[in-house]
């Protein structure tokens, strides 16, 4: 693989940044790598580390001569991040951010921007539940995917960050701010959500239970508990910024349940096996389509038909 961008500025050094940057360097990505993060703590961590050629103190100055600037701080933080970095981009670099909401972080970042940057959306649907500089490791994007959002940028632009995810290792796909929102609101928000609140409701019952909870852990619960252990100020940040397609999906996800409810109430077993074969045959048709179960159908999404109860 050969060099990409000339000077790549990481603006947060936390568990996608530290590992961009490793898979960086592995592929020999670009001329120079640069970090920064806003406590000072992180960056001595990451000085220590190594995975950025230059760690300095501020985001202005990260971003000076960058012809790459990725944003990799919660959603939340993104409109503060694009005021501070904006007077010092160097024109023509294209700015983007790996945040796990697309309208909500166009919304945020693009009016700071000016005319001369290329402002490229993007998310890689990849991770763990930890965070820190000291989670990151560069083979977390292999074969993963990673969504670009170029919302009318620059082909040239757009091709050039297409040829870093993929020399990152990822498969990249173009799409729509609003369409990313509902697809992510039904793969990874959702799903979240409900670990969250399965794993709450376990510890409601632990203390009537003692630790048997956690003792006779099986492996469905288990991984209900990796997830709800990730980073509240991440997760906080994206039910607040994709709340109308998270409340969408929420709502037929109630109305599922509440069907299933019933016919557990009312002993209707036909109704359940017929409800379990579906699902079956949904996961064996993924499997035999050859598709890597990593990844979602996404022409599919938004056009899922709610079961009738
Ligand atoms: N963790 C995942 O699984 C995952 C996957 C894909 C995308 N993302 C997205 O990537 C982004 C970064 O996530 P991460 O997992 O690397 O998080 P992380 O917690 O590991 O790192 C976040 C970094 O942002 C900095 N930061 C936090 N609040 C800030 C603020 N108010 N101002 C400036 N800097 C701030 C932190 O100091 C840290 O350096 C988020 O937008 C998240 O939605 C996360
Ligand atoms: O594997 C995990 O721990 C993740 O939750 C990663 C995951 C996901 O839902 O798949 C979480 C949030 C992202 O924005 C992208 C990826």
């Amino acid at each position: 693989m050969s060099q990409i961008y000339d000077r790549v500025a990481l603006i947060g050094l936390g568990l996608i940044a530290s590992s961009m940057a490793h898979a960086i360097r592995r592929g020999g990505l670009a001329g120079e790598i640069v970090g920064t993060a806003r406590s000072a703590e992180t960056r001595d961590i990451a000085r220590e580390l190594g995975f950025c050629d230059r760690v300095v103190d501020s985001a202005a100055e990260a971003v000076k001569g960058a012809d790459l600037v990725v944003l990799a701080v919660p959603v939340g933080a993104m409109s503060a991040v694009a005021a501070e970095i904006a007077p010092h981009l160097a024109k023509g670099a294209t700015v983007t951010d790996v945040g796990s909401v697309k309208q909500a972080v166009i919304d945020a970042v693009g009016p700071h921007l000016s005319e001369d940057l290329h402002f490229i959306p993007g998310h890689p649907l990849a991770g763990t539940e930890h965070s820190g500089p000291r989670s990151g490791f560069a083979e977390l994007f292999d074969n993963r995917w990673c969504i670009l959002v170029p919302n009318g940028a620059d082909k040239d632009a757009t091709i050039r960050l297409r040829k870093l995810w993929e020399g990152l290792g990822s498969n990249v796909e173009e799409m729509d701010p609003e369409h990313h929102d509902l697809v992510l609101a039904v793969t990874s928000h959702t799903p979240h959500l409900i670990a969250y609140t399965m794993v709450g409701v376990a510890d409601d019952l632990r203390r009537v239970t003692d630790s048997e909870v956690i003792k006779y852990s099986a492996a469905g619960f288990r991984d209900f508990t990796r997830i709800a252990a990730s980073d509240p100020t991440m997760w906080r940040d994206v039910f607040l910024t994709n709340k109308d397609a998270t409340l969408e999906i929420l709502g037929r996800f109630t109305e599922e349940l509440f069907a299933l409810q019933r016919a557990i109430r009312t002993g209707d077993g036909d109704a359940l096996h017929d409800y379990f074969t579906h699902t079956r045959a949904i996961r064996r048709s993924i499997i035999e389509a050859g598709q890597d179960t990593d990844a979602p159908d996404f022409g599919r999404v938004g056009q899922h038909e709610v079961k009738k109860s």
